[in-house]
């Protein structure tokens, strides 16, 4: 079936929802975190470890895929849930956002955008059609309509200029939508911080019937508090039977606001990036698990998590492995991570459940040592 939102409950507390998101590979619990496979696996993780711990979806990038392996070789392998032996949910991105965070030498045009691929410097094009073209060889659940995100700060006629480019590569990648396994289409909200565009893109977008909308230009540099003020104006303009989408977001107390504020669906590198310098998260703030201080700490990075690795290995041990350069340390401290936010929303949407996420924030906040005072 395509993709659609079910809204299951409203918090009385926080206004947050609880959903869920039914895809053609299955159906997404939300608020929901999606751990980011960029290059066709989330890494050090099997698909095993990544059900056990309850992942219901996973990211991928277009970007990536299209510079390598190329994604005809991948459409020719079955798609990305065969290539990779997924077969739950999987969102791609459209290849904007990394366009302008990791290629050099690119030039915009109402077009597309051309650049110099990061790998070897070839010359390559993308654009709204390429972008759909090279996400239905994924086989994508969902798909993201191909945007600018502009950077930050941004100058408002740029900015403006840019949402207005974006809406009508959005109406082009619908125009281009094949639906060949009835995937979802979503479209990216952008207008950087200012609020009459952030209400003008929403406003644009929405009156185009796409099954979610995606809520672009944020997590680039901004202050939270900035991120959260654009939050507070720009999802009461989404429609409450559609799914929100706050992309390249987060951080625990991120993922608790977000979803305070409605959104329904995150994505963030963090748990696996810092995993891979020996940093984890626990309930009691970060813990930087290289530090010389646990050399011989044999308790579990974290005494309230029952994940696979705090069950079966020491601080000390993980240590040892990651001043050794030993791959299973970084293996250990990537399931703990996101086993960490996979518990959370499974947390939060309890709470939700309860009506009691504003209790459960600052519970959380308490314990995490987030209150900024
Ligand atoms: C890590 N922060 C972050 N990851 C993002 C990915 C994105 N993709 C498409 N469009 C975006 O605006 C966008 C913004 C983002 N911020
Ligand atoms: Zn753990």
């Amino acid at each position: 079936m395509a993709v659609k939102y079910e809204l299951i409950k409203v918090c009385k507390q926080s206004g947050a929802r609880l959903g869920r998101v039914h895809t053609p590979h299955g159906v997404i619990e939300t608020p929901a975190f999606m751990p980011v496979g960029t290059q066709a696996t989330v890494k050090t993780m099997s698909p095993e470890e990544l059900k056990t711990m309850d992942a219901q979806i996973i990211l991928s990038n277009t970007y990536h895929l299209f510079l390598r392996p190329g994604h005809d070789i991948v459409g020719r392998a079955g798609g990305l849930h065969k290539f990779m032996n997924w077969d739950r949910p999987i969102l791609t991105d459209s290849g904007g956002f990394q366009v302008f965070s990791l290629s050099d030498m690119r030039k915009i045009t109402e077009e597309g955008v051309q650049f110099r691929s990061h790998l070897n410097g070839d010359k390559l094009f993308l654009s709204p059609e390429k972008a759909m073209e090279i996400q239905n060889a994924l086989g994508s659940d969902i798909m993201m309509a191909f945007d600018e995100c502009p950077p930050y700060p941004a100058e408002y006629d740029y900015v403006k200029q840019s949402l207005e480019r974006t809406t009508r590569w959005a109406e082009r990648c619908l125009n281009s939508h094949a639906r060949k396994h009835d995937q979802g289409l979503f479209a990216i909200v952008q207008g950087g911080m200012y609020k009459d565009l952030r209400i003008q893109s929403a406003k644009d977008l929405t009156s185009m019937d796409f099954p979610g909308y995606a809520i672009g230009g944020l997590s680039v540099g901004e202050p939270k508090h900035l991120m959260y003020e654009v939050l507070d104006y720009t999802v009461p303009e989404l429609p409450t039977g559609k799914p929100r989408y706050l992309m390249g977001v987060g951080s625990p107390d991120a993922l608790i606001e977000g979803s305070i504020r409605g959104v329904d669906m995150f994505d963030c590198v963090l748990p696996t990036r810092i995993a891979r310098n020996g940093t984890t998260m626990t309930s009691q703030g970060r813990l930087v698990v290289r530090n010389a201080k646990f050399a011989e700490d044999f308790g579990p990075l974290d005494p309230e998590c029952s994940c696979y690795t705090c069950k079966n290995y020491s601080r000390a041990y993980i240590r040892h492995l990651l001043k050794a350069d030993e791959t299973f340390g970084i293996r250990l401290t990537t399931y703990h991570n996101l086993h960490f936010l996979l518990q959370l929303m499974r947390d939060v949407r309890q709470a939700i459940m309860e009506d009691r996420l504003l209790d459960f924030r600052d519970d959380f906040f308490t314990k995490y040592g987030l209150f900024d005072n």
